[in-house]
């Protein structure tokens, strides 16, 4: 689906990302972690595309992207960020905003809107202004706004960092059983490596621009490849459901 081959990024003399290579198949969910400034958010702009790096080739499908990223491709990306950025409009007129882009019929955009927000448990507030929305209302409107368009790849940016624990608790079992029936090619950006071990098949562990492990999330936890990508999950380690019962953690 996407190739990354010996990406390098540079900000004036600043090396923010060096000598990534990654590949990532149709139906992946990587999950993208390492310390605050490791170069994840760089990482996963230059994936979609959002930031043109300093050397190195992207290939989306098969074809390699040049400096000018066609809207077709754009089309097929979705990208989450951590706040939810929603339009100053109604909660319909954000999720509807992509599918009137696509020019899609009316009755089909209302009855897809409300499919989206109804999987998302938010179908009440289709009406609402976005900003009347709590924390996590706006994400599950941001997150139903990325899946109506059905994107071939879905990038999320730590989307949900910025919910308070039980929000965030149900919006990760939510999304966890949408993404296992949807098969979304997915990267995600996180802190924490539980919601890697929940949503993941694949950690990719960055650490001073680079990649420094690729595995199967629970596989990594439990037998680190190098004294680094050890230090780094050591603290995930710590908690009992990672390791102690890691039947909680069934791969989807
Ligand atoms: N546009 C930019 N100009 C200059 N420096 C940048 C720019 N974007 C990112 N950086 C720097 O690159 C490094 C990696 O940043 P990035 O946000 O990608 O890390 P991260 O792993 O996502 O961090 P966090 O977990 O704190 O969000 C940081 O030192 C950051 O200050």
């Amino acid at each position: 689906m996407i190739t990354a081959q010996n990406i390098n990024w540079r900000v004036r003399k600043k090396i923010i990302l060096q000598n990534i290579d990654f590949s990532l198949q149709k139906g992946e969910l990587a999950g993208l972690v390492g310390p605050n400034g490791s170069g994840k958010s760089s990482l996963l702009k230059i994936l979609s595309f959002l930031q043109r790096p300093t050397s190195g080739t992207i290939q989306f499908q098969g074809m390699p992207v040049g400096n000018r990223v066609s809207i077709d491709i754009r089309r097929k990306i979705a990208v989450v960020f951590q706040e939810p950025l929603l339009f100053n409009t109604t909660v319909f007129e954000n999720v509807a905003s992509g599918l009137k882009m696509r020019r899609t019929p009316k009755d089909e955009i209302r009855l897809l809107c409300e499919t989206w927000l109804n999987r998302f448990g938010v179908g009440h507030v289709i009406e609402q202004h976005a900003r009347s929305l709590s924390g996590g209302e706006a994400q599950r409107v941001s997150l139903a706004r990325a899946f109506v368009l059905d994107p071939d790849v879905l990038f999320l940016d730590e989307p949900f960092s910025a919910l308070d624990a039980p929000a965030k608790e149900s919006l990760v079992t939510d999304l966890q059983s949408i993404l296992q029936t949807t098969g979304t090619t997915t990267v995600l950006v996180s802190h924490d490596y539980r919601d890697i071990l929940r949503l993941a098949n694949r950690a990719l562990v960055m650490q001073n621009g680079r990649l420094i492990a690729d595995g199967a999330p629970l596989a990594l936890l439990n037998h680190p490849p190098n004294e680094q990508v050890a230090d780094f999950l050591r603290h995930w380690r710590n908690f009992p459901e990672t390791v102690d019962n890691p039947f909680v953690y069934l791969q989807p």
